[in-house]
């Protein structure tokens, strides 16, 4: 933990209006966190404006210039969910001229320097500890997917009982961000309004609607500025940058951040690769699994074994009821639970197991991570 000299130390946040930043704000407040820190609020677009008010803390001042080098080297500890190209301009130059405080973040940006570490800590405390000992300065959340996947089957995964996975992602419209979520909601009203005479008409032919919608999607019509192609009544099976080897770079991510955050490395990687898909939905990112196992275990035990490894990770019976009820973004939604389901041998033989988890990509995915090594580092959890 950082030395605070007995007193409350001031930590920068940068990144707080934004989707993660918001849900940050919310669990801090949620669980006071505010009483253990002074924290002192940066903005990249309104210097000087109000800062937010925290209940139980007195005036915190205006919003500072997140680009202020020396207002930001003059704290032991910040926190940002800005964004990547913030932390591109930003942490370098910091570093650069001697700031040896802490950097927790929410952007991929520095995830794989050596140097960093990729917190999630009911799943790898031991590295985040060992890292703080060792005069680790960078602690960066990890991918959304990533982070609540191994939430979910962090239970077969830290008892070495996966030899390779595979992962089909189905991640929400939020993932990316504030203005994604907007413009699927606008294009599902744009293409409601297309077809809502004959929608309250029961008598009209489906297939009329059905062509419609079908046109609409087509016509250029749709507001598309973020995600570059209609979403809603549809998929987009890519998200973020093209590797040029046919991986995108989010897909890369399953298999160099998971073994990140278990503390492997090249000699003991588990291979994880698999398709990631943006679908509609609003907040949560699911995923269908295909795990090989180390060695042939009941479904029983595969259960308890993921039960147990953390109280967030919640086993659902793999019925159609359970299923549709509790394994679902709806469910998921705005909860720190992961739901795990779908457990059970597959035909290629009894190594073989499906598995589906879905979690809250904004809470497990992005602020609780960042919120609970704050708390580490300030010596309160
Ligand atoms: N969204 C997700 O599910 C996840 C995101 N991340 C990562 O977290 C980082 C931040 O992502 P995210 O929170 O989604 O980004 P957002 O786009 O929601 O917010 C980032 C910044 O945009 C500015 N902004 C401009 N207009 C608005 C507006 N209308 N409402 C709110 N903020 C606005 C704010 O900066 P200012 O106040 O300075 O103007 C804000 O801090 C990224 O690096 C992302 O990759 C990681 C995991 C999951
Ligand atoms: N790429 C994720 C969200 C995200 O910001 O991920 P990362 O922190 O790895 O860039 C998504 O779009 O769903």
């Amino acid at each position: 933990m950082i030395s605070t000299a007995n007193s409350t130390p001031s930590v920068g946040l940068v990144g707080w209006r934004g989707m993660v930043g918001s849900v940050l704000m919310d669990r801090m407040k949620t669980e006071g966190d505010f009483a253990d820190i002074n924290p002192v609020f940066f903005t990249t677009s309104s210097p000087g404006a109000q800062t937010p008010t925290i209940e139980g803390l007195g005036d915190t001042g205006t919003l500072q210039d997140a680009h202020d080098l020396d207002k930001l080297a003059a704290l032991p500890i910040i926190v940002t969910a800005q964004g990547g190209d913030y932390t591109s301009a930003v942490h370098g130059q910091l570093r650069a001229r001697g700031w040896d405080g802490l950097w927790i973040d929410a952007a991929s940006t520095l995830r794989g320097n050596d140097d960093s570490i990729i917190v999630l800590d009911p799943v790898n405390r031991n590295v985040i500890d060992a890292g703080l000992d060792s005069g680790v300065k960078d602690f960066v959340g990890g991918n959304c997917t990533v982070s609540c996947m191994l939430m979910g089957m962090g239970g077969l995964f830290r008892n070495g009982l996966v030899e390779w996975a595979t992962s089909m992602t189905y991640q929400a419209a939020s993932g990316g961000g504030a203005r994604h979520m907007r413009e699927v909601l606008q294009q599902f009203g744009d293409l409601h309004t297309e077809v809502a005479e004959g929608l309250a008409d029961p008598a009209s032919a489906i297939l009329e609607i059905d062509k419609k919608i079908l046109a609409k999607q087509r016509s250029g019509e749709l507001d598309t500025t973020q995600f570059g192609a209609p979403l809603s009544g549809s998929l987009i099976p890519w998200i973020d940058s093209d590797l040029g080897n046919g991986q995108s770079r989010e897909e890369k991510k399953a298999g160099d951040e998971t073994n990140k955050i278990l503390g492997r490395t090249a000699e003991n990687r588990i291979p994880i690769d698999g398709l990631c898909v943006r679908i509609a939905t609003m907040r949560s990112h699911a995923q269908a699994m295909t795990l090989k196992l180390t060695e042939d275990i009941s479904v029983e035990e595969i259960e308890r074994l993921l039960d147990a490894d953390n109280e967030w990770a919640k086993v659902v019976p793999n019925t159609k009821e359970a299923s549709s009820v509790d394994l679902t973004p709806v469910a998921s939604s705005g909860s720190l639970e992961v739901p795990v389901g779908r457990i059970r041998k597959l035909e290629m033989g009894p190594e073989y197991i499906s598995a589906f988890t879905v979690g809250d990509q904004l809470l497990w995915g992005a602020a609780e991570p960042l919120r609970r090594m704050l708390k580490i580092a300030v010596g309160t959890l």
